[in-house]
């Protein structure tokens, strides 16, 4: 990475079921982000958190869970367009933009600000597909969704996000997939991206796969978002996240992921944008899942070991 590294924080978590992941961005930065980034050779800036509305404030019929709705949708649409002119500013300066969730609804938010003035393609290292609609969603929870949401489906399609943005729906790479919903299921396989499961990475191997996932995605595009949910991994190592699912990415397999995007960025500028997800400090482990968040950072934008 040769540009500044800029950290937004977007400290959301009406796109979750379960309160605290609005702490995420603290707990990163006080794992030591900005040193460790620093430590890399990276110089960086941190631009804050962006204002989300005052969680007192939500309604309480929505925090129950809903099929076939779509919960604090007003709110998402607030932090994800507050989020989305943040990114496109910080590339349009020339800086990088570091994203710090927050719940995955964010992404919605990242998906736009990346994909505003260029076509983009996106890997998204996830347990869960995160593409249902306000139709489909069993639980009506948005970070569930912003794959559909960003990419217009469903009832998102008439939300100004879904034409907001230019990414390519078959420059889209799912990795490491292991919890879907059963129209869920049907919705990845009828689309243009393309989805790699936890039983790929079993048979072929992280590397193998990843690099797969950086061809698909950057063919025909110059530059790709990175979205990674801290759920990916096994729960052991990434306790502190709201929807864990067993047979996760190992550690190793994390940072040889990231490496491999490192790599490719290094040798050919295709990282637009990177954000980590999901990170929730009231049910982490001493800290833990924030400073896997860190150390994973840090190997996406070019540390090594030797
Ligand atoms: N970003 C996440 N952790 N997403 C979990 C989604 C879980 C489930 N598929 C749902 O729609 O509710
Ligand atoms: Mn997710
Ligand atoms: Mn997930």
């Amino acid at each position: 990475m040769n540009r500044e590294v800029r950290i937004i924080g977007a400290p959301s978590d009406y796109g979750a079921n379960r309160r605290g992941v609005d702490m995420g961005p603290s707990a990163i930065r006080y794992a030591g982000l900005a040193d460790e980034l620093e430590r890399t050779g990276l110089t960086c800036t941190d631009a804050g958190d962006l204002t989300v509305p005052r969680a007192e404030e939500r309604d309480p019929e929505e925090v129950q869970p809903t099929a076939g709705s779509a919960k604090f949708l007003k709110e998402t649409r607030e932090v994800c367009t507050a989020l989305a002119d943040e990114i496109a500013e910080t590339i349009t300066s020339g800086s990088f933009p570091l994203v710090l969730g927050g719940d995955h609804s964010i992404a919605i938010g990242s998906l736009n600000g990346s994909g505003r003035d260029e076509d983009v393609g996106a890997i998204w290292f996830d347990a869960h597909g995160d593409f249902n609609t306000p139709e489909t969603s069993p639980s009506g929870n948005v970070h569930g969704m912003p794959l559909a949401a960003a990419l217009g489906y469903g009832a998102f399609g008439d939300e100004p996000w879904a034409s907001g943005n230019r990414v390519s729906e078959s420059n889209v790479v799912l990795v490491g997939l292991r919890s879907l919903d059963e129209r869920e299921k049907e919705d990845i396989r009828d689309s243009d991206m393309t989805a790699f499961t936890m039983s790929d990475i079993d048979e072929r191997g992280t590397s193998e796969v990843v690099e797969e996932a950086l061809d698909i995605a950057t063919a025909g595009v110059d530059q790709i978002h990175v979205s990674f949910d801290m759920d990916w991994l096994e729960p052991n190592e990434a306790p502190g996240v709201g929807t864990p699912v067993r047979g996760g990415a190992t550690y190793r397999e994390a940072h040889t992921a990231l490496e491999a995007v490192a790599e490719r960025d290094d040798a050919e500028d295709v990282l637009r944008s990177l954000e980590f997800v999901e990170v929730n400090p009231v049910l982490d482990e001493r800290n833990k899942t924030a400073e896997l968040a860190v150390e994973l950072a840090a190997s996406a934008l070019g540390k090594r070991v030797l």
